[in-house]
């Protein structure tokens, strides 16, 4: 499903040196995974690379078995209707109803003309209705955008993805905005959907513990690079410590060295 070999990236197109680098992983149809790592380790670099957003400056990267820069636009396009990527912060335009945002979910699996009459006469709502059950919002089903809190906006976005058809659901930090009970509903709803139609899922997250208790692998970066890669047991607390040690939320400028010795053997694939 997923392979990378050596993979450098850029964190924005033309930005100056790699945000990830020399990571190898492969993950396969059907995985959980959490991606851990202090603030500018490299994790939305990481998603936003597998979802064809950022080019690789080195290494390999598949999806779905093809190399996505060996293809034409038309047919990367194309193979990224296969995924879904939620970012943190959905782009959500402010006068939209809510349904019609949870459907633009579906858009990139429509034809022209099918994603333009959901757009302007939701025909699914039925379907964005259910999607905001599974995350407690389906009140606010008609309301407009612009009048939903900020872990309401996010729960929207987080919505779009489960009525999106991809095969590959990347989300990015699904819990910033929310309250623990809420990030714990919003979990569960994810991974108990992503098992259900065997999706394949990539979470970034900053709750560890939810990352530890939650998903059965766990990659962790450091400084743009993998140092963690295998199952969420076999991270240990005093790992975990050096692996956030030294750093303030916000803080990347902080150098770390190239080999922790708090940190298990790496397990980079
Ligand atoms: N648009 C950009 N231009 C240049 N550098 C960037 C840009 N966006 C991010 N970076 C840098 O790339 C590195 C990785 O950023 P990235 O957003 O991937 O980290 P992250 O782990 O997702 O961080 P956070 O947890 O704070 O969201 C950081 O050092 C960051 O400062």
């Amino acid at each position: 499903m997923i392979e990378l070999q050596h993979l450098s990236v850029a964190a924005a197109p033309g930005a100056r040196g790699a945000a990830l680098r020399g990571v190898s992983l492969r993950i396969a149809p059907g995985e959980q995974v959490a991606v851990i790592g202090a603030s500018g380790a490299g994790k939305t670099t990481l998603l936003m690379a597998l979802a064809c957003a950022l080019q690789p400056l080195l290494g390999e990267l598949k999806l779905f078995e093809v190399s996505p820069w060996q293809l034409s636009s038309a047919q990367r396009q194309r193979l990224r209707a296969r995924l879904f990527l939620a970012p943190q912060v959905p782009p959500l335009p402010p006068r939209q109803r809510v349904v019609a945002s949870v459907l633009a979910g579906r858009l990139p699996a429509m034809s022209l003309w099918t994603s333009l009459r959901t757009l302007w006469h939701p025909r699914d709502a039925s379907l964005a209705h259910e999607a905001l059950t599974t995350l407690d919002l389906a009140d606010k089903l008609w309301e407009r955008v612009d009048r939903l809190s900020g872990g309401e906006r996010q729960r929207v976005g987080l919505a779009r993805a489960l009525v999106s058809q991809a095969e590959l659901w990347l989300i990015d930090e699904p819990l910033s905005a929310l309250d623990p009970t809420r990030a714990q509903q919003v979990i569960t709803t994810l991974t108990e959907r992503a098992r259900r139609e065997q999706r394949t899922l990539v979470v970034s997250l900053h709750q560890v513990a939810v990352a530890r208790e939650r998903f059965p692998r766990i990659v962790a970066l450091r400084d743009g690079e993998c140092v963690y890669d295998g199952p969420s047991s076999g991270l240990s607390d005093d790992a975990l410590q050096a692996l956030y040690a030294g750093r303030e939320a916000g803080d990347s400028s902080h150098p770390a060295p190239m080999h922790n010795p708090g940190l298990p053997e790496a397990m980079c694939r």
